[in-house]
């Protein structure tokens, strides 16, 4: 993996830096600088304690803890969440509490989202009358098939219905 040198900036003096668990991880963990109890289905804005300055052609992107995804239930409502190169803000983390009935303590400091910095291109979008062929065409949404769901009794599956 190549390093990229970024600009860090602590808001919160105390809290950790964001850092790698392991030599070949993706993600650099991200810390809350609050406590905070998440209800079922709630979700809170948190922050990290950290502002960065990304280099031009790189963006940064928060994402869930698989970890604590499996255990509690804990996810990113925007995962992943885009830092721009931008941006000099605190790192913010809109965290939500997906367990259905266990409401979630989390402590400052405790490591609650990763930040994964990518190499990012912009596009020239070039307007045509017709796009080239393709494969695939314009089949997608499951065209492929492979996942058939199983409607529970007296699962009507209004609400969930998606006609493609
Ligand atoms: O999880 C996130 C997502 C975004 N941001 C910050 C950095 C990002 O550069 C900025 C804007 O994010 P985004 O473009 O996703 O939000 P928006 O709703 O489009 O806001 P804006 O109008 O400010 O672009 O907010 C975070 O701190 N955490
Ligand atoms: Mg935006």
């Amino acid at each position: 993996m190549s390093n990229v040198k970024v600009l860090l900036a602590r808001i919160d003096p105390d809290v950790e830096l964001p850092s790698y668990a392991e030599p070949g991880d993706a993600g650099a963990d991200l810390v809350t600088t609050s406590d905070l109890v998440l209800q079922p289905g709630e979700r809170a804005l948190v922050g990290t304690g950290v502002a960065v300055a990304l280099p031009p052609g790189y963006a940064g992107f928060v994402h869930p803890r698989s970890g604590l995804a499996a255990r509690s239930g804990l996810s990113v409502v925007n995962a992943p969440g885009t830092i721009d190169s931008g941006y000099r803000g605190e790192i913010k983390v809109c965290l939500i509490n997906h367990d259905r009935r266990e409401p979630l303590a989390l402590r400052r400091g405790d490591r609650i989202a990763q930040l994964v910095v990518q190499r990012v291109e912009h596009a020239e979008f070039h307007e045509v009358e017709e796009l080239p062929d393709s494969q695939r065409g314009t089949g997608g949404y499951g065209s492929t098939g492979g996942h058939e769901v199983l409607a529970a009794p007296g699962d009507s599956g209004a609400g969930h219905r998606t006609e493609v």
